[in-house]
């Protein structure tokens, strides 16, 4: 099998397995969804936040069935930012936003800020379809998380946080040389540090 075949293989997997967590509501919400991410693993993500106050935080948007970071961001005491898509094969663009200020639709059915200014986080909360225990992580296969860390960390230091369910786990990620690992990685059952 190929690594393009692996990752393809990898992102059906973690795509299910994140689903039925979503449905379930295992982020320490309540039973259905409706709750998810507002629960154990928000605070466990505010915990991690908080030494963070003052830094620029990049969150994302959740799409999909990804766990919802945007209660522990919105504890956040410091500028928020949002990712922002704005070419192919290149790194990502962070704007200015404050939780319930006006978003607009994307490239790749993101939610992006309507305005605001252009920003350089020092911290990011990072998607993920799957994480390992080394800290590597399946996106959707842009390579757009990888770029950017590639990018931020060649100018200085940045702490990349994956915040996913438990259930996105997988035994290893198939990975390849540009694959950019996270530094912490939260989930409704807490913060875990990877072992590579
Ligand atoms: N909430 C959230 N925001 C995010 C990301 C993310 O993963 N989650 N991104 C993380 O990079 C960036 C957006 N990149 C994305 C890239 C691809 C797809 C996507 O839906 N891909 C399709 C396949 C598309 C195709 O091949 O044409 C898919 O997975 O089915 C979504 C977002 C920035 N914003
Ligand atoms: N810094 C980089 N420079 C050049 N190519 C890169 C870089 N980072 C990633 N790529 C390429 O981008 C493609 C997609 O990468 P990958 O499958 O790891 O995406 P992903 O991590 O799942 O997606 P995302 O980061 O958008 O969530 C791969 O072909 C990979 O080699």
């Amino acid at each position: 099998m190929s690594l393009a075949e692996a990752k393809a293989a990898a992102r059906r997997v973690a795509q299910a397995a994140r689903a039925a967590a979503h449905a379930a509501g295992q982020a320490g919400g309540q039973a259905g969804g409706q709750g998810a991410g507002q629960g154990a693993a928000a605070d466990h993500l505010a915990a991690v936040l908080a030494p963070h106050a003052g830094r620029v935080l990049a969150g994302y948007m959740p799409m999909r069935t990804e766990i919802d970071p945007v209660p522990a961001l919105a504890r956040h005491r410091g500028p928020l930012c949002l990712p922002v898509v704005t070419a192919p094969a290149a790194p990502l663009a962070f704007r200015a936003w404050r939780p319930g200020a006006p978003l607009v639709p994307g490239a790749f059915g993101t939610l992006v800020p309507a305005a605001g200014d252009w920003l350089v986080p020092g911290v990011l909360v990072v998607p993920l379809l799957a994480f390992d225990r080394r800290g590597y992580r399946l996106g959707y296969g842009g390579g757009f998380y990888d770029r950017t860390l590639q990018a931020l960390r060649a100018g200085g230091a940045v702490r990349a946080i994956g915040f996913a369910f438990a259930a996105q786990e997988l035994p290893e990620v198939p990975t390849d040389a540009t694959d950019q690992p996270l530094d912490l990685i939260v989930t409704e059952r807490g913060a875990l540090v990877p072992q590579p």
